[in-house]
Parts: structure tokens; sequence; C-alpha cells
């Protein structure tokens, strides 16, 4: 029999059921000491539920250790540098890597938590693979050209292979593809056939380089090119991974095609997110002196639930440079263009706007009159004395924009509590990734200062400590909370200790985790060295 639970039974009882007992909930014990299961010989027995004993403990780890995470900046900076990598990245995803645990557990104490509790949520988690996925997606015996500009792995995003001239009045094809000058991912639109006679068109994408808005995609840059055989304007954007076009989402192949009502009723509060994020984006585009020029649902991306983006701007400022229409007149039919969108996606029926009464009609049947008179006063002519502007419009919708604003709040408040649950993952598997780097390295086997006989031994006990616990019948114990709870004190080198016992029981060892994160520091530094070494 080994192990330190050979000597404390009574510690292993308490450690199964991924929680324990009342003074030592698990989280809790992430960051201080005083695990009274432990072979603990810790000056200050903690009771996390005294709140003075609390603030000592917060006092002294703040002398002791402003940041435990300080000592690690150099080993962490070489961790960055492992993981660069990862362009190369070609493992199959796990997608249920973390599986829920099946129907929730209701008799849990307040202090107890379940493995779930840990991690990110499984829809998030997911969702998020899915996008990096489709992101990392290569397509092998590709007829597309290797090369265009300084961007490769070209990958069509279309969704058909049938040319379509009718928004810009050239076929247009999407692209994703990886830039040499930065190794990041972008998305190109190209306009085939088209050839550039005035080198002013071109020049002014500059202007939209420097439009921010969250509901814009973003442009970058804009340049033709005869890479695909014919002459081509592309433009460079941000690449959403995994977006559709409303269309798409609402219309659906058929609908879009046929120009008939087709998908489900669309809520009035997924419209006025929509009407909200829109006139963000014209306050912007406006504010800068630009026009969005095309706001139709092929052309609106959705990149996440309710996110949208105007997708096309620029574009026409370069195809139709010469418009005889003032900046003015195009603001002004933005927001026409605008009130047709919402228009169609409320009558579910991109045809709708060909019979506008009609559309008006249905619209006040199914929805409030406040949807319908902002609809209608996107659609009227502008008065000739005072021109409509999106400032009016915004100042007409404020009490949405407030419900929005709200809704991104509760939403952002939801990102960080995943946030938090995510933060313990990746410094746990930082210290993991280190910790096996450390033990049983074959090329050390015979040497006296590495893990089997040198100063590093304690090391590999720890590991069998944390990992390969027995219970007083020699079962395994398999116990997250332990190894969760082990790793986290170690993060933070608290100054409790820990006996370590040998396989054979001939050894034990009496160390702090201070001690021994001290020693993770300095073995992996010694690596660093090593791997440095030509
Ligand atoms: N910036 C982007 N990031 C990610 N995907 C994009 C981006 N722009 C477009 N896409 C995707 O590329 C596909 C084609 O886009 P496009 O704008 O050509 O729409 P479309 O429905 O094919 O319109 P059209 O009929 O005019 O060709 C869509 O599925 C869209 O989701």
């Amino acid at each position: 029999m080994w192990g330190p639970y050979a000597s404390a039974p009574r510690g292993m009882a308490a450690f199964n059921n991924f929680s324990r007992n009342e003074n030592n909930p698990v989280w809790m014990l992430t960051w201080t000491q005083g695990d009274a299961n432990n072979v603990a010989t810790s000056p200050n027995p903690y009771d996390p539920f005294t709140p003075t004993s609390l603030a000592a403990a917060v006092a002294s780890n703040h002398q002791n250790q402003l940041n435990p995470y300080v000592q690690d900046a150099t080993a962490m900076a070489g961790m960055g540098s492992y993981y660069q990598g990862q362009g190369n990245f070609t493992q199959p995803l796990q997608y249920h890597l973390y599986a829920p645990l099946g129907p929730h557990r209701e008799n849990l104490l307040a202090y107890q938590r379940t493995a779930h509790d840990f991690f990110f949520s499984d829809a998030l988690r997911e969702e998020l693979q899915r996008k990096s996925e489709a992101s990392l997606q290569v397509l092998p015996n590709s007829s597309l050209p290797a090369h265009i500009d300084h961007f490769h792995s070209l990958v069509p995003l279309d969704t058909t292979n049938q040319k379509n001239a009718t928004i810009f009045g050239y076929p247009s094809w999407v692209y994703k593809a990886v830039s040499s000058k930065d190794g990041h991912i972008y998305a190109l639109r190209r306009l085939e056939g088209y050839r550039l006679t005035n080198e002013k068109a071109i020049r002014s994408v500059q202007s939209w380089k420097r439009v921010s808005n969250s509901s814009v995609v973003t442009i970058h840059d804009a340049f033709t090119t005869r890479a695909f055989g014919d002459s081509s304007l592309v433009f460079v954007m941000d690449y959403h991974p995994l977006s559709k076009t409303l269309a798409d989402n609402h219309f659906g192949t058929a609908g879009r095609f046929q120009g008939r009502p087709s998908g489900p009723h669309v809520p009035e509060p997924v419209l006025w997110s929509y009407i909200v994020q829109i006139s963000s984006a014209l306050k912007t585009i406006h504010s800068s002196g630009l026009s969005a020029r095309l706001i139709e649902p092929t052309k609106v991306l959705l990149t996440n639930k309710n996110r949208i983006r105007l997708n096309s701007c620029a574009i026409f400022d370069v195809v139709q440079h010469d418009s005889p229409l003032s900046m003015v007149e195009l603001q002004q039919d933005d927001l026409v263009q605008f009130g047709r969108l919402i228009l169609s996606i409320a009558t579910n029926n991109p045809a709708a706007i060909h019979n506008i009464p009609k559309a008006i009609e249905h619209v006040g049947r199914l929805y409030t009159t406040e949807l319908k008179d902002c609809i209608l006063w996107l659609l009227s002519p502008s008065n000739p004395q005072s021109a409509k502007g999106i400032d009016q419009f915004l100042g007409g919708i404020a009490g949405h924009l407030a419900a929005n604003f709200d809704y991104t709040l509760h939403y952002d408040d939801q990102l960080h509590t995943e946030l938090n649950r995510e933060l313990e993952n990746s410094r746990i598997l930082r210290l993991m990734t280190k910790l096996n780097f450390i033990n049983e390295r074959p090329e050390f086997a015979q040497n006296e200062q590495w893990s089997e006989t040198g100063e590093r031994y304690f090391l590999k006990l720890f590991r069998d400590y944390v990992f390969h616990q027995v219970d007083a019948q020699g079962n395994p114990v398999i116990d997250l909370a332990h190894v969760l709870t082990c790793l986290a004190k170690l993060d933070a080198g608290v100054d409790e200790k820990i006996s370590l016992v040998s396989r054979d029981e001939q050894n034990c060892l009496v160390v702090s985790y201070k001690e021994l994160k001290r020693g993770v520091d300095a073995a992996f530094q010694d690596l660093l060295k090593a791997s440095r070494r030509t």
C-alpha cells in the first residue's frame, strides 16, 4: 500500500463525488490552504467561512506573493512559443470532449460542484470549435489559383456555383483565404470580369478602412488581379466563419428564388434587434461621409444568433464610382433600402417590396403599430426642405436602443461567466503540460540531476499524489476535484505542505506547494535552455 491516503484514509472518503466536506468546498480550496484531509502541517489552518481568516489569508497571500503568475512569466513566454505552430493543426476536433453529465444533480448542496461547473458550456464550446474547424478548412485539389496577391489556401464560400451578376453587375464570388503577410484568415469577394478604368475608383476603399462598427464587415483592401485568368476586382474583408446571409436564414433557397413567403414568422424583438444594429452601422457610415449603397438580404451577414453585419460596403463606391447622385441622396437611399430590407424579412418574402402597400398591411396585421410606422418612415420620400437623417431615426427608436443595449450587457455578463470557467482550464492545462514535459524524460533517465534520483524526484512523486492515488483497499481514486485542487494550489504556490510517498513506500517527503512550484519552474527553465541549445 502506498500513497498518502494509506496513512490518512479519512481524506480518501472526503475526496469522492467531486465534492468535499462543508468546511472545504472544492472551489474555495483552489486558492487557499487548510485542507484538513491532507497530511498538512500548515501553520494557519484556514476556515473560508470566517471573514477574518479570509482577510488574513488574502493579506498573507498578498505579502508572500502579490501575483502568483508573475513567477511564471518567462516560462509562460516559453509556452507561448510552444503553441505557435497551431497553423499546422490537423487533428480531428473532439466535439464531445466534455459531454454533459446527463440530468443535473439536484441533491447537491450550495458548496458542492459537479465536473461541469469547471468547464466551458457545451453549447458555446461546440459553436466555437465548429467555427475554428470551418476557419481551418482546406481544399486540397482545388482548381483555384494557389496565390492571389499575398493570399493563399483559397476555399470558396458560395453556397451555389451559379453565376449571378444581378447585384453588382458582375458575377461575384466569395472565398476564404490566408494572408501570408500576417497569417490571418480573410474573406475575399471577387467581381469577375471587372476592368479598372479609373485609379481613383479603387482608392475610395481607403475611407472604408477607417470605418469601425460592429455591424459592418470591416474592409481591409481592394486590388485587381489576373490570377483567375480574367480581370477581377478583389475586396479583402474580415472573415466570419459559418456565417449565413439574412436571405439564406429567412427565405431559404426556395423562398429566395421563387419569391414567395417562406419560413416561420420572425419575432418582433428580432426585427427590432436588426433595426438597431443597422441603424448603428448607418450612423457610423453616414458620420464618416459615406453611404452603404447596398442593404439587401443577400448582402447582410448573420454571424451569430441575431448578430448581423452589412457585408457589401465599399463595393459600389468602386464599381459605380461615377454615380451622378450626391452623398446626401445616396444616404437617403440607404434609409429606403433599410426599410425594404425590414419589410421583406417581416413578411418573410423577398418579393414583398414589389407591392409595398400589401406588404405594409401584412406587417400591420402581424406586428405592432410602432414597427409598421418605423418601416413607413424609412420608406417615405424625404421632405425637400429638410432631408431625413439617421440621427432623427435613432431618436425615434430610443426605447429599442435601450432594450438592445441592456440585452447586450446581459450577454456580456453571460460571456464573462463562461470566461471565468475557462480561466481555470487554461492555467491548469499549461501546468499539466509543464509537468508532462518534466516527468520521466527518457533522455535524462540516467541523469542524477533529473527526475528519478535527483532533486526533481519530488515532482514525480507529486504526479503520483495527484493522479495515481489509491484508497485503503488499493482501488484507484478517480477524483477530479482532488486533481483540480492540487493543480490550482501548485499554480498559486501556497504554503500548505503535503506528504509524498514513493511507490515502494520506502521514502516519504514533506514539501509545500511553494517548493513544488519552484521545482516545476526551475525544471521547466532548464528544459527550455536545453531546447535552445544548438
Ligand atoms: N465576410 C464573410 N465572412 C464569411 N463568410 C462570408 C463573408 N461574406 C460572405 N460570406 C459567405 O459567402 C456566401 C456567399 O456570399 P454572397 O454575398 O455572394 O451571397 P449570395 O447569397 O451567394 O449572393 P449572390 O446571389 O449575390 O451571389 C454566403 O454564404 C456568405 O455567408
